[in-house]
């Protein structure tokens, strides 16, 4: 029988006759003759890099596999919607939703967690810590008493010069030709034509014929007069002044460049995340990153306070960030595509192009990425969205990013429950027409692995997911201590969700936000890799969603725990009978 073969892995078929196989949790007919991959030898301080391909073995009559555990590791969302809709109609992307005043309740939460919310956002700009720590709790509550697996994410406020909350319930509005003062001294009650920023330095190298604009284009000002550190405008698009609306300037169409001067962690930054390792949140995303020191910087603290499951997402939205793209990608753990603060910092028409390209390079260096902000933004209002909000929406999912993120649609609209549904749809729509295409061929993955047992995870991955879709497999299984193997296969988007098993809470909450990968908390042997196949199988199984016929592909690495034993990798291809 043929299997997959590549330079780097000499394959061995075996064949299993389902009456000679014994399932025992220490099956040598089932684990077949291992190979050494050609690249083999010594690999540094893990034993010798080994690889096994295995054909069809079919599974069944498993008197011996190891008792199941009751409950399967697996969350009440994806077991309903894997009864209804089978392992291929499973959604892919993943969903995040911003948590605000008007989705707060456990109702409200239980409604969003059941409508496929994976990652609640916490946007530390708003309301008190007292009031994240409440609604934290809440979530917390959801996952242990009701079976969710909804992971936490903490956005920091950063640094940015923006509009004070100018007192007004909600916005005021600039006429063309009026004019208007900018000042960071305090203002007393809110006297017409006065705006008070929230920076000392916000006008610092700024000149008389500067162009202001407020929130990339919401309405837009000419510097007359420059006294001290005001700045005396005149209005030349009307428009209004939300609360904490974004200031940027241009000068002979580019925008000058003044936010290096404040710090991407502020001391309140620095207290949110604070707060954010005491509450165990999952996710750390980092506002106005400019550089990869920033992320850097969280990731040590992190390790010092021991709290290394805790990830960390850079938010692209400057125009530093994108000059520093690669680097940034490659010291965080994930990114967002903030595209609201993004398009304050570039034109509206490069923000397209520059997302595709951030989703790009994401995938290739196997970060998740995020594409978040007025996906549905008419939502906020109105309970349909436009046609156009829905076009958008399955350009991210067509791009193959991980997550799409809802803001003040969820938030502070009343229909948030409604706009996650149309993700979902949306979502799942565009997965399918994907697949029909065949679009997932398309995608290029350049080398990534540097280190020998980092290239053979990359090439199993590789061909593995290349053999599921070939076969029409029906579900990848991979079992994963820091999620490495899981997320090499979710980069190569496969037709088949990925079941990743794991034993860490902290790689199954992070591995939330990864395309197609449904985390598993099952208790693995750290050596004995057929019994935790056969166990987990059998898991599934017991509940009826592994039928007779299904196909799964098992994908394993096992890091070998002592200096001398070896590592077993292997692909195997088992029906379910
Ligand atoms: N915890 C909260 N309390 C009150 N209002 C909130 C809260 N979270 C969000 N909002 C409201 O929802 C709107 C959208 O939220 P979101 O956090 O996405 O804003 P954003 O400006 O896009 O994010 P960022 O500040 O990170 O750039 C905000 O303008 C705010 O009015
Ligand atoms: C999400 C966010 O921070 C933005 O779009 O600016
Ligand atoms: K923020
Ligand atoms: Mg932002």
């Amino acid at each position: 029988m043929a299997v997959a073969t590549s330079d780097s892995i000499l394959a061995r078929s075996l064949i299993t006759d389902r009456r000679s196989t014994n399932f025992g949790l220490k099956n040598e007919v089932c684990r077949g003759k291992v190979v050494p991959c050609r690249a083999g030898g010594k690999v540094k301080g893990k034993g010798k890099g080994r690889v096994e391909v295995k054909a069809v073995v079919q599974i069944g009559g498993l008197e011996e596999v190891k008792k199941a555990k009751d409950e399967m590791g697996l969350d009440v969302v994806s077991e309903e919607e894997l009864r209804e809709k089978g392992f291929l109609g499973m959604r892919k992307t993943k969903l995040v939703c911003t948590i605000g005043p008007a989705c707060c309740s456990l109702q409200d939460l239980e409604k969003l967690a059941l409508g496929g919310m994976n990652v609640a956002r916490f946007n530390m700009c708003h309301n008190t810590r007292d009031w994240h720590r409440d609604v934290i709790k809440k979530i917390n509550q959801l996952n242990e008493e009701k079976g969710f697996c909804v992971s936490v994410m903490i956005d920091t406020e950063g640094s940015q010069i923006h509009v004070l909350d100018h007192g007004a319930p909600s916005s005021v509005k600039a006429e063309e030709g009026s004019t208007w003062l900018f000042t960071a001294q305090k203002l007393e009650g809110s006297p017409p034509f006065a705006i008070q920023a929230n920076h000392e330095g916000f006008s610092e190298g700024i000149e008389v014929g500067d162009e202001l604009v407020i929130d990339g284009g919401m309405a837009s000002f000419q510097v007359i007069e420059k006294v001290g550190n005001d700045l005396r405008c005149k209005c030349t698009d009307s428009g209004l002044f939300l609360p904490r609306a974004k200031f940027s300037f241009w000068r002979n169409g580019k925008l000058v460049a003044r936010n290096s001067e404040l710090p991407t962690l502020s001391k309140k930054d620095w207290a949110d995340i604070e707060f954010g390792v005491s509450e165990g949140v999952d996710f750390i995303a980092l506002s106005f990153v400019n550089d990869a020191d920033p992320v850097r910087q969280l990731k040590n603290y992190l390790y010092m306070r021991s709290s290394r499951s805790t990830r960390v997402l850079a938010k692209v939205e400057s125009l530093e960030s994108l000059q520093k793209l690669k680097e940034i990608v490659e010291a965080s753990d994930g990114i967002m595509v903030a595209r609201g603060d993004l398009g304050v910092e570039i034109p509206y028409e490069q923000i397209p192009t520059v997302q595709e390209e951030i989703t790009r390079v994401c995938r290739e260096m196997n970060k998740p990425v995020i594409v978040a902000s007025q996906l549905l933004e008419s939502m906020v209002e109105y309970p349909t969205p436009t046609r156009a909000e829905v076009a958008d929406v399955s350009e991210v999912v067509r791009q193959y990013a991980d997550a799409l993120m809802l803001s003040g649609e969820s938030a502070i609209g009343p229909y948030g429950q409604k706009a996650l549904s149309i993700l979902q749809m949306a979502s799942s729509r565009m997965e399918l027409w994907s697949r029909e295409e065949n679009r997932q061929s398309i995608l290029h993955q350049r080398r990534l692995g540097v280190s020998l047992p980092d290239r053979i995870a990359e090439q199993i991955c590789n061909c593995a997911v290349e053999m599921a879709n070939n076969l029409g497999v029906d579900a990848i299984f991979v079992y994963t201590k820091h999620g490495q193997m899981a997320s090499l296969l979710s980069r190569n988007r496969p037709y088949p969700p990925i079941f990743a098993f794991t034993s860490d809470n902290g790689t199954r909450m992070a591995l939330n936000l990864q395309w197609g990968v449904i985390p598993l908390l099952v208790e693995l042997s750290d050596d004995d890799m057929e019994a935790n196949i056969s166990a987990t199988i059998e898991l599934i199984r017991r509940k009826g969603m592994l039928k007779p016929g299904d196909v799964v592909m098992v994908v394993s690495d096992l890091t070998p725990t002592h200096i001398n034993s070896t590592a077993f990798q292997s692909i195997q291809v088992k029906t379910v009978v």
